[in-house]
């Protein structure tokens, strides 16, 4: 039992202030560590700060402003710095909190461990305790009972003892008595015999004497003596029946004595049994206790030396935790110098932060300025490029009766011309065209979108666009709006959404919304419904209707409006589109080329710094083919389509050259679906642009096509009308 109480185990006492211990040694939060409060959320982001560097130092160029190209660069850099600290602190902040929390929940173990082995070992105790004491209970009273019966058994011997004396003492007595009571009797009768015989004979003497006087006196006395005689060997025998009485007194005597040790040799042998049961209850007794006590004691040998080793193996944990302890707390330390460190390089951060936000504010608010001027020089840039532009792409093919020169760009008036060789043909003649510019063989998708991503940032400012793509069937129309990786409708999806994401530091921020229709035949069909319609149009019902509001607005009834937050949605979206017109084209024997599809992005942008603003449009038209069949060749639908498709391009021939004849006072918008829906946006200080796909294997397709774009060419746009 003692050997438990000399294991290294703390007791209750010790447990509190061993659980004190942990709790100092606990390590505060990392709470104490500064957080990267000096940045504001709008100079946090990467992408922020660079672009907003890189805007403004072309801002302060053109404003004449005080912070040059390298300022500003170094204050990227210095902002990159500070941010890749904070990333560092961040990081070592989390570190250290992991560390912590590992470490705290650690020594939260240790200490719930120790206070259970605790508990466990004073539950032990206090078991070994309570048998013990029933142990010597019932050994103390077992051994009391057995003094008991011992003295008992002492007492009665000495009982038997003293009894045997007193009988021995007694019968010497008796005897003694007996034997000085028959000397005195013989001694009584030796004198008495004496006396009588010395009274005799001188009685005798006396008789004699008297005898000799009174003969027969003396014989009266002689019988007298004679009866005196035998009076007293009467007496004599009287003392034989005496001496028989004796021996009666000592045969009772022994009798009785015989008697009293057998009846004390039955005690004492009833005693010595009555001892030997007790004994050999004693014994089955303490067996049983033993066999009892055995179990109980093996079983708490086996909790001791299981708790023993649960108790070194925690003690090992302990050992190990301790050290680990120690070596965070050593880590902790440094961390803390550093932190402290870090510490005054972040107030002096903050307050270089705190100068440089108030730097960025001035370029802030520098650059909302530079944005409304870079809008207004951008919309005076492009009206100066006209607001209406004319584009010729030519489609690479291989035809050796046909060719087209193109001269180089005329950088003086920002034009282009192109020679167009009909010597093999029937006009024989070479015809030169002049457009703002022409795109080759070679030019490529995404250089076309160069020249028109300036007008895609037109409709973003708040400006009304139109880019038709015109041109006869196969000549390339539907690959420069649609094709699906650089065309121009996906480039200016995303040039959009870049934008957005841009003019979001100048308090921009943007709704998109897009429309995407087909009309075919005079009617109007949605590309993003997703209900199956005819390709004769929608259904009277839910037929799609223009309506051009007084205020300058064109709404399309019916039709479905999507909203798109990213170019992720407006790629789905496109795709749905596409799906919709395949399907369409299929079934329509490829209607698709004698229809026009008008891709329409909404742009609503509200600036909450300035409140200013805006609201854009920009219309993707890929026009239906525009080789111009002999109606008195095609009958039935044929013939319909064909005629809808000829008066439309012609209408819209028409309207474009109303639009720049400034006397004109009737535009003709409402003699075709098409311009009556795009009324608003060819109107004032909207911006127009024409494509004119041409391919060198008709001629007269491309002669048409060509003479139909100069025609737009070279008309002006007029401002405003309502
Ligand atoms: N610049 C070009 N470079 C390479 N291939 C081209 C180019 N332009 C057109 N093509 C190819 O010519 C074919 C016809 O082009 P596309 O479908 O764009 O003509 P389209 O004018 O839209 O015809 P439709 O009026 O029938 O829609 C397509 O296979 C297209 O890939």
């Amino acid at each position: 039992m003692t050997s438990y109480n000399n294991l290294d185990i703390p007791t209750t006492p010790k447990k509190n202030t061993e659980n004190k211990r942990y709790t100092e040694s606990k390590i505060p939060s990392p709470s104490r560590i500064p957080s990267p409060k000096y940045f504001n959320s709008r100079n946090n982001s990467p992408n922020s700060s660079v672009s907003s560097s890189s805007t403004s130092a072309s801002g302060t160029a053109a404003s004449g402003s005080t912070m040059n190209d390298k300022e500003l660069i170094l204050h990227t850099k210095s902002s990159i710095s500070n941010k890749s600290q904070q990333r560092h602190s961040s990081t070592l902040n989390s570190f250290y909190n992991e560390n912590v929390k590992h470490l705290n929940k650690l020594n939260d173990e240790m200490v719930s461990k120790k206070i259970k082995l605790q508990e466990l070992k004073q539950q032990r105790d206090e078991l070994n305790a309570k048998c013990e004491d029933d142990l010597n209970l019932t050994v103390e009273s077992l051994k009391k009972i057995l003094i008991n019966k011992k003295q008992q058994y002492k007492s009665l011997k000495f009982e038997i003892d003293q009894i045997s004396e007193n009988w021995e003492s007694k019968l010497n007595c008796i005897q003694t008595s007996y034997t000085l009571k028959i000397e005195k009797l013989k001694a009584d009768q030796w004198t008495q015999k004496t006396k009588f015989l010395k009274e005799y004979e001188s009685k005798e003497q006396e008789a004699r004497e008297k005898y000799q006087n009174d003969k027969k006196l003396l014989q009266n006395k002689v019988d007298m003596l004679k009866k005196e005689i035998k009076k007293v060997e009467l007496e004599l025998k009287e003392n034989e029946d005496y001496k028989s009485k004796e021996n009666d007194l000592k045969l009772e005597f022994n009798h009785e004595k015989e008697h009293f040790l057998k009846a004390m040799k039955l005690k004492q042998e009833g005693i010595l049994k009555e001892n030997e049961r007790i004994s050999i209850n004693t014994y089955s007794l303490q067996n049983e206790i033993n066999n009892k006590l055995q179990s109980r004691y093996d079983q708490l040998c086996h909790d001791t030396e299981y708790l023993e080793q649960e108790i070194t193996t925690i003690t090992q944990e302990i050992d190990i935790q301790n050290k680990d302890h120690s070596g965070l707390l050593e880590e902790y330390e440094s961390i803390q110098l550093e932190t402290k460190k870090m510490e005054g390089k972040y107030e002096e951060m903050g307050d270089y932060v705190t100068k440089a936000t108030k730097e960025l504010q001035d370029i802030n608010e520098i650059i909302i300025k530079e944005e409304a001027i870079r809008r207004k020089l951008h919309n005076q840039l492009q009206e100066m490029r006209g607001n209406i532009r004319v584009f010729c792409r030519i489609k690479p093919m291989d035809d050796p009766n046909f060719h087209i020169s193109v001269l180089p760009l005329d950088t003086k008036d920002g034009t282009q011309k192109l020679l167009l060789n009909g010597e093999n043909t029937n006009f024989n003649a070479n015809v030169e065209f002049k457009f703002d510019r022409i795109f080759t063989k070679k030019d490529t998708n995404s250089q076309v979108f160069g020249e028109v991503s300036q007008l895609v940032q037109s409709s973003l400012d708040g400006y009304s666009v139109c880019i038709f793509a015109y041109g006869q069937t196969g000549s390339g129309k539907t690959y420069t709006m649609l094709h699906e990786k650089d065309g121009i409708i996906p480039m200016t999806l995303k040039h959009i959404f870049e934008w957005i994401d841009k003019l979001k530091e100048s308090g921009w921020q943007y709704k998109v919304t897009t429309q995407f229709v087909e009309i075919y035949n005079e009617q109007i069909c949605d590309l993003l419904s997703n209900k199956r319609q005819s390709i004769a149009g929608s259904p009277s019902k839910n037929k799609i209707e223009i309506r051009n509001t007084p205020d300058g607005k064109t709404l399309l009834t019916n039709l479905v409006t999507e909203k798109i937050e990213n170019i992720e949605d407006a790629h789905r979206l496109l795709q749905k589109a596409l799906k919709t017109r395949t399907t369409a084209a299929t079934n329509a024997n490829d209607h698709s080329s004698r229809s026009h599809s008008i891709f329409i992005i909404n742009l609503h942008g509200i600036n909450d710094i300035t409140e200013e603003y805006c609201d854009g449009i920009l219309n993707l038209v890929d026009l239906a083919g525009s080789e111009r069949l002999n109606s008195s060749l095609v009958t039935g639908d044929r013939l319909r389509e064909t005629q809808n498709i000829n008066r439309s391009l012609s209408c819209l021939g028409d309207v474009i050259h109303a639009l720049g004849e400034k006397k004109s006072k009737h535009i003709p918008f409402r003699n075709s679906k098409l311009t009556y829906m795009l009324q608003n946006s060819l109107l004032g200080d909207s911006k127009t642009l024409m494509f004119v796909n041409v391919c060198e294997n008709n001629y007269n397709e491309t002669i048409n096509s060509l003479r139909f774009a100069s025609k737009v060419y070279s008309t002006e746009m007029k401002k405003r009308q309502t």
